[in-house]
């Protein structure tokens, strides 16, 4: 009873957010230890802190405290996690944290802590200023940041006069074509101000205030772009299972329409010289001036791209698909998910033991993977703030026996089935094995789009960004006249219709934009927003369309796409050949 009393007295106990706020008056160190209702503080440090707490004896400047993460609305992203996590907290500010009872870490860090806080007191030292730390899920800042970090981006700004007179599409595909995305874009007027920042470098040169007058003089493109990703090897060393619509290909052809281009090694400024395009548009490549502009032109841009990370993918296996699919999907709703691409799958027995891998040894494994192959499943991939915890706590351990001992109000006790022992719903372990199972179960496809000729420049622009906007990733692109070989390339498949003729006349009279669309289902997701061939009708079914709202007739219908998977790899291969890409 003793000892259980100066436990309480060591560290006070804050399970509340009022509490928690009072917390942070403490003058000197707090050493917060964040625990889970479930779980209860870390006990194996105790006896560390006491150690501590006797050895600096300093209780005006060194403070213990236990905080609950499930009733504190500031811990919310340490809810659920196994591992204890200690925050330190310097007059209310809380500067570091360690993950885990890593007990020579935590002295250290509190002996060295308190040094600072007597040599302030006697004024040998300015305190030093520590950045506040953020409060985000562990895990995802890690990876997401990972991969950020990966990935370097250039700020492009397309000139008003290469938007005014076009230039811009030609300069677009340029980029594309070397093996870059186009993250994000945005046409406006720069102000002076950004001009005079973004320009800064040449701010010296004698006639700047003129070329300040011509920045601001009309709309700019800005666009942020990226090295495409190489395409690598898929999930846990299995082969994508290609559609069922692919039968008719070939292995090899099948490969081909699921390629991406190839990366350049050149830096986007100096293709852009040898293209002659580089008095159209400036490029940023200093990582640090491109993210200062990133911020500055598109705020909201990286909490996007770490939003996409945080994608995972969820899987109600066959029992439950079949029996009790809406009520699922419906809580998904509810929980503020958002369901971004789905699909029923039979899984193949190599990709049930894959999934199943953790029940290995259990007497059950057999009747699991039996049962895991006997009807569709239902692969979701799914999206929301600290997706990966949120999802975890939702459908509760991997077998029912635990989840009714301690989450008896999980998915999994929700949904148990009689057929098995195990969670009904999978989820994804990490964010990492998330990027890998989401690009197996949707691999990306590629499709060939046509703006076509009639079709004008403003136009073209809401129709590039419909594109955008579904979720497909322009791949390829090239403005051209088409001449009559390619217009075969390309309609091949009617060329004995008695309207062909038409079609060449109809290419002839302007250029056209040829584009390579690539996301999971992108064959049949493009023909849904090309809508129905004739515009009238598609006004009529699919108002949203773009051959609603672009076409003017059967034959001036706005845009084109392939049929089936063999016309996209054919069509693409001959407009865009693997071996040069930038020449038909
Ligand atoms: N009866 C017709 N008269 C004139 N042009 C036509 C006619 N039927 C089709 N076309 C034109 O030929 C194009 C290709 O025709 P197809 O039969 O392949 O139609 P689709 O597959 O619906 O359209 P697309 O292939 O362009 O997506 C159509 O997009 C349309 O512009």
């Amino acid at each position: 009873m003793a000892g259980k009393k100066r436990e309480i007295q060591l560290q006070a106990v804050i399970n509340n957010q009022s509490l928690w706020d009072e917390m942070l008056q403490n003058k000197g160190l707090t050493v917060i230890d964040v625990y889970q209702a479930w779980c209860g503080p870390c006990k194996a440090m105790q006896t560390l802190f006491r150690k501590l707490k006797n050895e600096l004896n300093e209780d005006e400047i060194l403070h213990f405290v236990v905080a609950e993460a499930d009733s504190i609305v500031t811990l919310q992203s340490f809810r659920d996690k196994c591992e204890p996590i200690f925050l330190f907290s310097v007059n209310g500010k809380i500067i570091a944290k360690i993950n885990g009872a890593n007990a020579p870490l935590v002295s250290k860090k509190i002996i060295k802590l308190i040094n600072e806080e007597r040599k302030i007191a006697a004024g040998e030292l300015v305190r030093p200023q520590y950045p506040e730390i953020a409060f985000v899920d562990t895990e995802d800042v890690v990876e997401a940041s990972h991969k950020n970090n990966d990935k370097l981006y250039n700020m492009v700004i397309i000139k008003p006069e290469a938007v005014l007179t076009g230039k811009s599409i030609e300069i677009k595909e340029k980029i594309i074509g070397a093996g870059y995305v186009i993250e994000t874009e945005d046409k406006r007027m720069l102000t002076e101000e950004q001009v005079r920042d973004f320009y800064s470098g040449i701010a010296y040169q004698p006639d700047f205030e003129d070329f300040v007058s011509l920045m601001t003089s009309g709309q700019s493109y800005i666009l942020i772009t990226s090295q495409r990703d190489e395409q690598e090897p898929s999930w846990e060393g299995t082969v994508p299972n290609p559609e069922t619509e692919s039968k008719e290909l070939s292995e090899d052809q099948h490969e081909m329409a699921t390629s991406t281009v190839t990366k350049k090694q050149d830096s986007l400024q100096e293709y852009m010289e040898r293209q002659h395009l580089s008095e159209f548009c400036d490029i940023e490549e200093n990582k640090a001036n491109v993210n200062k502009f990133i911020d500055i032109f598109f705020p909201d841009f990286k909490s996007m791209k770490n939003i996409k990370l945080g994608r995972i993918m969820a899987l109600l296996r066959p029992d439950l698909f079949q029996k009790r699919k809406e009520d699922v999907l419906n809580i998904i709703q509810d929980e503020g998910f958002k369901i971004l691409m789905q699909r029923q799958i039979v899984l193949s027995k190599e990709e049930a033991q894959t999934l199943c891998k953790e029940h290995k040894n259990e007497d059950y494994y057999e009747n699991l993977i039996e049962n895991m192959t006997s009807g569709p499943s239902l692969a979701l991939v799914l999206l929301r703030d600290n997706g990966l915890q949120h999802w975890k706590a939702l459908i509760g351990p991997s077998t029912v026996e635990e989840a009714k001992e301690c989450f008896p109000e999980s998915l999994c006790v929700q949904f148990a089935m009689e057929s098995l022992p195990i969670n009904q719903l999978y989820g994804s372990v990490s964010l990492e094995a998330a990027e890998k199972e989401i690009e197996y179960f949707f691999p990306p496809q590629n499709v060939l789009g046509l703006i076509k000729p009639h079709v004008t420049h403003e136009q073209r622009e809401e129709i590039l960004n419909l594109i955008k906007e579904n979720g497909f990733e322009i791949t390829q692109m090239k403005e051209l006249l088409l001449n009559e070989e390619q217009a075969e390339a390309i309609y091949f498949k009617i060329k004995q219709k008695h309207f062909y003729k038409d079609i060449l006349e109809q290419l002839s009279e302007a250029p056209s934009l040829v584009m390579v669309l690539t996301k999971w289902n992108a064959i049949s997701d493009w023909r849904r927003l090309m809508g129905p061939t004739d515009p009238n009708e598609a006004k009529l079914l699919s108002p949203d369309s773009i051959r609603a709202r672009f076409g003017q007739s059967v034959l001036r219908n706005a845009v084109h796409g392939s049929s089936n998977l063999y016309e996209a790899t054919e069509t693409i291969n001959r407009m865009f050949p693997p071996e040069n890409p930038e020449e038909i």
